[in-house]
């Protein structure tokens, strides 16, 4: 089985704070991994690493094959999907939801005069349907609620044909309805052999899709625990990284935490 992500005492730091602090983690061929911890735990800043974003202040970060400072990013990038907060703001809201899936093939957010060929129509058709929002096709983007938009954001990740993908907060601000559609959908994606690697970085045992295999938790800056998803999650794991007593509960394939009395 071949390596899709290993990193080796991987550290950021900022000034005086250490953000990331002696991460080792790997992540192989057919695994769906979540990434769980708190607020300020350094989830983002290790989805900037795998996302060829940044580089580590030490240690050594290999993605898709290649290390990191030894690689033109800007040739990996495209191997790697990226689904997140920061780039979904970037989306101009005039653009039908069409070709804000249809650009990704580019890298540019906003058609201007790339000429696309049919294989890529097709691509961003299946695409938005396999995420039930094909239907939207002609809508511009601006018009779409939250939990529309997310889908879309996670369709135009996919256009690139990635062999990784990464999902930072996917379900963030969505209400209860739209939370269940898309931790359907992503489930649906867990099970799809022919999809990438995914990565799904969450701060809610809840928003945990079926079929996600593995699970690193990340406690301040460290890794509290990482390994196959049923032998991590316990209550022990979980209370060290949130710094309270919590329980966990598991059943139909979901998860459950609450804090312990
Ligand atoms: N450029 C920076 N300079 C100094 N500190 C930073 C910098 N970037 C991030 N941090 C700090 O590093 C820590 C980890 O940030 P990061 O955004 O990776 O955490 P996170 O787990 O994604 O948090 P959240 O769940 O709240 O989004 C935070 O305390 C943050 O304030």
């Amino acid at each position: 089985m071949s390596s899709v992500l290993d990193l080796s005492g991987v550290t950021v730091r900022r000034g005086t704070s250490t953000i990331l602090d002696s991460v080792d983690w790997q992540v192989n061929e057919g695994e769906r991994w979540i990434v769980l911890g708190p607020n300020g735990a350094g989830k983002t800043t290790l989805l900037s690493i795998v996302s060829a974003r940044m580089h580590p202040t030490s240690g050594t970060a290999t993605l898709l094959g290649s290390t990191l400072g030894h690689v033109d990013v800007f040739e990996l990038r495209p191997r790697i999907g990226l689904s997140s907060a920061a780039l979904a703001e970037r989306l101009p809201g005039h653009e039908t939801v069409r070709d804000v899936v249809l650009t990704a093939a580019y890298g540019v957010t906003g058609r201007w005069q790339e000429s696309y060929d049919e294989l890529d129509e097709q691509r961003a058709k299946d695409l938005l349907a396999a995420f039930d929002v094909d239907h939207l096709a002609d809508r511009t983007y601006g018009t779409l609620s939250e939990g529309e938009r997310k889908r879309v954001q996670i369709a135009r990740a996919l256009m690139t044909d990635p062999e990784l993908l990464l999902l930072d907060e996917p379900a963030a601000g969505l209400d209860l309805g739209g939370r269940e559609e898309l931790v359907g959908a992503l489930s649906e994606l867990a099970a799809d052999p022919h999809s990438p690697v995914l990565v799904l970085v969450t701060h809610h045992v809840e928003e945990i899709p079926p079929g996600f295999t593995h699970l690193l938790l990340l406690g301040k800056a460290r890794i509290q625990a990482a390994g196959p998803l049923e032998e991590v999650l316990t209550a022990d794991n979980l209370s060290a990284a949130f710094g309270l007593p919590l329980v966990v509960m598991h059943g139909g394939g979901r998860w459950l935490a609450r804090a312990a009395r």
